[in-house]
């Protein structure tokens, strides 16, 4: 095994990480899975030359030496794009080069594409070019040539790739396939004689590669016998090769199975191996040849029984009849004059409908079909919708280079690419569209009012009150609520309940607003973000004092984004600094044009604190609500709307402050919210009185949820209880799925090398008040990147006290609960103390934000430094029976200490570096330390010593991280 590393040990070597390094590897078509994958001598020999050279140094002849031998052709590896329609493989194709024996000329370095370009006059891989047998050149041919580039530029079509191909199973098509080559074909105008099929021989002898599912890589691809590789009677010989013309008596020997791409994308089934097959030669696929399933199997097919085991694929029907032919001496003639047999047809008929094999998993093939799935979804969700078993996918992703499991929510993106590798379309449908779907199901629609337009009627705007922190949003909805009771409400409002209506006289008509109380802290942005889309018109508080702040920006951009209609209170206009024209030249550059430089948008003067220019602000709103916006809706329909603010009260249970938008909602109507559901089992105001129904935009809080709604969440009457239960278990499976989704990191390629390093990670329980809050702390907390080596894991949240179940988690788990705005109750708290389990109470997020950032930082493994400590000349060695060799010293710099640790330098290098002093002697006296200038005898853990070493002392210190 000498000679083989592991990747990070030549990356490593080699000066870059291990992600560098797999990337590479990858690229080159190797099989490696992660950074402790070992790679075979030549691999690690062609890393080297392929590093050298890209630095700038190496000679490039020892690279292409290096790689001249072992050297792949165009592996498909398993992570690559669609694997199999690579079809065009290029090098499968009719290589002529592969007529090249050895001494294939050593194919550049580089495996890129670019470097695909033959020479001008090489023969071209291309089918076009009918690799004349004959004409192979043999020095003239790099195999290699053909190799990535092509295969790589050509794959990504492959869907496309294959179902045009009507070819027939396994031929390889010829070049054909490839049109995307980047080979010119030079030999464009050659005949094609046959239009080889064979696979790219090798050149020169199996190179030992990584890609156990290569068609090309070990065994797999045979080297080409210059004398006598028979086409046929490789096991592993590709189909195609069968009929295995032997151009010009090269002989295109066992070559490499054919990659499925090669037959996929066959260009014409007149290029059917069979026929077409030697220009010259008589291969004798027969036999083997026919039997060789490798004639289909791909690259990846060739999981199956591995190279030369005969392919896994599936019959190879091409081969056999290539096989045939080659028996018989046909020389095939020219594609286009022959006649399909049954078993062309066949073949071809099998070749659209094979499995495909990924990484030896037998997966169905989509044709191109499009499945729908939700975000988050599990590879179970997808073997559903193909019919296949969940198992397989997980298998074949693995092989993709993504480690899952059946019943993890997977990515997008690695959905897509997994489908694109079966040939099926996925498409991840958005919540939104998920949801409609689901309530369709139900004959429901969210967001439409019943009835046309004569059902309409006008409703209230529904405002929200967005600015920068501090600059008077709370005292301006203090305000207007102050105002409403001056004007004589009974009893003033007295819940809080996140929203409220107001009434305003304009033109003589009262006219309502309805008002969320959108809380202003930069953390509720999340928050703040949906509660603008569940509202008509934003104030945008601005203190005429400070001016436009980021959180100003941020407002400003979340009502755009949500298409509302702003109107700007310029606050604190009381203050002597105010300088309110300030504010209007300043938002102009946002876009927002005072009407009274023209633009549309309306700028209020006002002091929230002194309750001045408050009712100018409300007609203002009501008056760009009616030159901006139509209002109405249907007040007789069932009632729809959204959740605004939910929290779990002790004596009520759930309670959710909603406003409906449409309908009326009444006592008694099942509703789900969420994926919460439940009957109204009574409704309260922002006054604390009881109303038995709430028509559109009046905010309401309802009570009868069995959970409590998140922030946003909408609200539908429902026919029964039973359909509100089965909407709301399919929602609320669905968002845990999303969850999962979004708070599990999964362990890919990609990220292989972090995964490795050992990572701690501090496990949380979030309870808060309400969802809003759970929500956006969580958000938060998430979002807190340290370092690599710690992350916060939040393995529960919910809304209420800590409860005793928090703590059996938490105990079980390692984890910290974290209560925000809650307490724990009394059996939890003892349990707590029993069990160890530490809870922290926040009221503000950024204490808790801060108190986790350093927990984690405190997790983090201490950094050492080396400190150099002294240095020591040996200038004698004894032999001491007891001891072994004890070293005579000088000490010449700074001090050595017994039990130090030290380098061992001699002529400059470092020859060990981390032996330690065992002991240490002065004269003849042990001694601790001793000092420069001083002669002393030391035993080393390190015993191959000589006259003239050097040892350097030193210690590692702890240093205090950034
Ligand atoms: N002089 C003066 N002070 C005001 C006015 N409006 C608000 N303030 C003061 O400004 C400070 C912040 O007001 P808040 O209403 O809490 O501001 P906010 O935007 O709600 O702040 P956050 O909730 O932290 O985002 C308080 O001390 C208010 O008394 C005003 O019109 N004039």
């Amino acid at each position: 095994m000498s000679g083989k590393l592991r990747v990070h040990e030549l990356a490593k070597q080699l000066g870059v990480t291990s992600k560098e390094l797999l990337a590479t590897l990858k690229e080159q078509g190797e099989f490696v899975k992660t950074a402790s994958s070992t790679i075979e001598p030549p691999v690690v020999k062609k890393m080297k030359a392929y590093y050298a050279k890209q630095n700038g140094g190496g000679d490039a002849v020892d690279q292409k030496k290096d790689e001249a031998a072992p050297k792949k052709p165009p592996l498909k590896k398993p992570g690559q794009n669609r694997a199999k329609p690579a079809a065009p493989k290029p090098a499968g194709a009719p290589k002529p080069a592969a007529a090249k024996p050895a001494e294939a000329k050593p194919v550049p370095a580089a495996p890129k594409p670019p470097a695909a370009k033959p020479a001008a006059g090489e023969p071209t891989p291309k089918q076009a070019g009918g690799p004349k047998p004959g004409a192979a050149k043999p020095g003239a041919v790099k195999p290699g040539a053909a190799k990535p580039g092509a295969a790589k530029p050509a794959a990504p079509k492959p869907a496309a790739a294959k179902s045009a191909a009507p070819k027939p199973a396994g031929a390889p098509k010829p070049g054909a396939a490839k049109p995307a080559a980047p080979k010119p074909a030079a030999k464009g105008d050659g005949p094609t004689p046959g239009a080889m099929p064979r696979p790219v021989p090798k050149p020169g002898r199996p190179r030992v590669a990584n890609n156990p599912f290569s068609s090309n890589s070990g065994g797999g691809q045979r080297p080409p016998r210059p004398g006598g590789g028979r086409p046929g009677q490789g096991q592993g010989r590709p189909g195609p090769g069968q009929g295995g013309p032997r151009p010009g008596g090269a002989r295109q020997g066992g070559g490499s199975r054919p990659s499925p791409a090669d037959m996929a994308a066959g260009p014409s089934p007149t290029q059917m191996p069979s026929k077409a097959a030697a220009p010259g030669g008589r291969g004798r696929g027969g036999a083997g040849g026919g039997r060789g399933r490798g004639g289909q199997g791909g690259p990846n097919r060739g999981g199956f029984g591995g190279p030369g085991a005969g392919g896994g694929g599936f019959r190879g029907r091409g081969g056999r009849r290539g096989g045939t032919a080659g028996a018989f001496g046909r020389p095939g003639g020219a594609p286009g004059k022959r006649r399909k047999s049954k078993g062309q047809k066949r073949a071809e008929y099998e070749e659209m409908h094979k499995p495909n094999v990924i990484g030896g998993v037998r997966l169905p093939d989509g044709g191109g079909q499009t499945v729908r799935l939700r975000q988050g979804a599990t590879l179970s969700d997808l073997a559903e919708k193909i019919n296949t078993e969940a198992s397989s996918l997980v298998q074949a992703l693995f092989n993709l280079g993504e480690m899952v499991t059946a019943t993890q929510s997977v990515s997008e993106e690695t959905l897509q690419l997994l489908g694109a590798e079966i040939n099926y379309e996925v498409q991840i449908v958005s919540p939104e569209d998920e949801d409609r779907e689901l309530l369709e199901s139900f004959d429901l629609q969210f967001g439409e009012d019943e009835g046309g337009d004569e059902a309409l009627e006008q409703r209230p705007p529904v405002v929200s009150v967005m600015g920068h922190v501090d600059h008077g949003k709370t005292r301006l909805l203090d305000s207007i609520r102050q105002a409403n009771v001056g004007r004589g409400e009974a009893g003033g409002i007295t819940q809080g309940i996140g929203a409220y209506q107001t009434e305003v006289t304009l033109e003589d008509e009262p006219r309502k607003i309805t008002f969320l109380d959108t809380p202003g802290h930069e953390a509720f942005t999340a928050m703040r973000a949906r509660g603008a889309k569940s509202t008509d018109l934003a104030i945008l508080v601005v203190a005429a004092d400070d001016g436009v702040m980021p959180q100003t920006v941020e407002a400003i951009n979340h009502a755009k984004a949500a298409d509302l209609p702003i109107v700007v209170a310029v606050n604190k206009v009381d203050k002597p600094e105010a300088q309110p024209d300030k504010i209007r030249g300043q938002l102009t550059e946002y876009g927002l044009i005072p009407e009274e430089y023209g633009g549309d948008t309306m700028f209020i003067d006002i002091s929230a604190k002194q309750g001045t220019g408050i009712d100018d602000l409300l007609e203002a709103v009501l008056l760009t609500a009616d030159a901006a916006l139509e209002l109405t809706a249907n007040p007789d329909m069932d009632a729809q709307g959204v959740a605004i603010e939910s929290h779990l009260d002790r004596g009520r249970g759930p309670v959710s402050t909603v406003i409906v938008q449409r309908g009326t909602l009444r006592v008694g109507d099942s509703i789900v919210v969420g994926g919460n559901f439940g009957r109204v089992r009574r409704m309260v105001d922002e006054w604390g009185n009881d109303v038995e129904e709430a028509g559109p935009s009046r905010p309401v809080q309802v009570q009868g949820l069995n959970g409590v709604p998140g922030p946003g969440d909408n609200l539908l009457v429902v026919e029964d209880d039973r359909v509100a239960r089965q909407i709301a278990a399919q929602r609320d499976a669905r968002h845990r799925a999303a969850m999962q989704a979004r708070s599990k990191k999964r362990v890919s390629l990609e990220n292989l090398d972090q995964a490795l390093k050992e990572r701690s990670q501090l496990n949380l329980i979030l309870k808060g008040d309400n969802a809003g809050s759970v929500e956006a702390l969580e958000e938060a907390l998430l979002k807190i990147e340290i370092d690599d080596e710690v992350e916060v894991n939040i393995i529960d949240r919910g809304v209420g006290a800590v409860t005793q179940t928090n703590v059996t988690l938490a105990a079980a788990s390692d984890a910290i609960i974290i209560g925000f705005n809650v307490r724990a109750d009394g059996k939890a708290t003892e349990e707590a103390n029993a069990e160890g389990v530490e809870i922290r109470y926040y009221s503000v997020i950024y204490q808790a934000i801060e108190d986790v950032e350093n927990a984690l930082k405190g997790m983090l493994k201490p950094v050492y430094e080396e400190r150099d400590l002294g240095e020591a000349e040996i200038r004698q060695i004894f032999k001491a029976s007891a001891v072994g060799l004890i070293a005579g010293c000088m000490v010449t710099e700074g001090k050595v200490k017994r039990g130090a640790k030290l380098r061992l330098v001699r002529d400059g290098n470092v020859i060990t570096p981390d032996a330690t002093i065992e002991s240490l002697r002065r004269e003849k006296d042990d001694a601790n330390e001793v000092a420069k200038g001083y002669e002393c005898g030391m035993v080393l853990s390190y015993p191959d010593i000589q006259v003239g070493d050097l040892i350097q002392t030193y210690e590692m210190v702890e240093v205090p991280r950034d």
